[in-house]
């Protein structure tokens, strides 16, 4: 669960977020859609407890990422546009690795079930990182969360530079993972890829959540009309297919 309460966060003069209230359950996935410097990565080294607030709180699972850094991060799996992995060990071998840094250790046979239930064919478990695409490099990183067993998921612009095939598989790993109870927020500008993945939808603008929309309520035209108007004049409010 993610809960986000009239959140301030300035950067000397530059105010990143602006009273940003965002109330994410258990199972549900967030696209926090923004242009550049909307203030979505901020969003995110709040969440991972790297800045606190200047006003408001943050809570994950109830708890002040801030505050209690090392008991957060253990729930949470951030995964980063370029997944930071090493080229040279096989997929099986990073997940190894990650785990036993996170203190976990696990055998052959369950690090590969991990592989395969975030989407990695078996034939590619044993193959340097060196030769996986993107996508693949991704589900690598999901996989660590996973068998870490996170239980909040935070990702970067996670579609770009996936190819249509790869978006697809990416958007149902994250929604089975929902099913299974996590809860996930996405950072992203893409507005179509995130409308098909996501339950919520809120468009951020220099700091400000302008409107939130359940995704399966609107369709991808008039997101997108929203979206370039907020960008455009940003105190227009919108008429239709609101949340709240
Ligand atoms: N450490 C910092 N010091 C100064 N200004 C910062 C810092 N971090 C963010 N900002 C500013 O806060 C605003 C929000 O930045 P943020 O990186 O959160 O936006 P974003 O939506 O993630 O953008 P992008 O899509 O380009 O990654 C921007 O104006 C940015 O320049």
């Amino acid at each position: 669960m993610i809960q986000l309460d009239k959140v301030t966060k300035t950067f000397g003069n530059k105010t990143a977020l602006d009273s940003l209230s965002i109330n994410l359950p258990k199972g549900e996935i967030y696209g926090l859609l923004g242009s550049n410097g909307a203030g979505k990565s901020t969003t995110l080294s709040l969440l991972l407890g790297f800045i606190r607030p200047d006003h408001g709180s943050v809570r994950l699972d109830g708890m002040d990422p801030f505050d209690r850094p090392s008991r957060t991060r253990k729930s949470i799996g951030y995964i980063a546009e370029n997944v930071s992995l090493y080229p040279y060990l096989s997929g099986l071998e990073n997940l190894d690795y990650f785990c036993r840094i996170a203190g976990l250790r696990y055998p052959k046979s369950k690090l590969s079930a991990t592989l395969s239930e975030c989407g990695l064919p078996s034939t590619s478990h044993d193959l340097p990182l060196s030769g996986y695409s993107k996508g693949m490099r991704q589900k690598v990183g999901i996989a660590i969360a996973y068998a870490k067993n996170a239980t909040v998921y935070l990702l970067d612009e996670p579609a770009s530079g996936l190819d249509p095939a790869a978006n697809l598989e990416l958007s149902q790993l994250l929604q089975k993972l929902a099913r299974q109870g996590a809860t996930i927020l996405i950072a992203s500008h893409d507005l179509l890829w995130a409308k098909e993945t996501c339950d919520q939808l809120g468009i951020l603008r220099d700091g400000k959540l302008m409107g939130e929309y359940a995704a399966l309520e609107t369709s991808i035209g008039k997101l997108e009309k929203t979206y370039l108007d907020f960008m455009k004049q940003p105190d227009v409010p919108y008429a239709g297919d609101h949340k709240k």
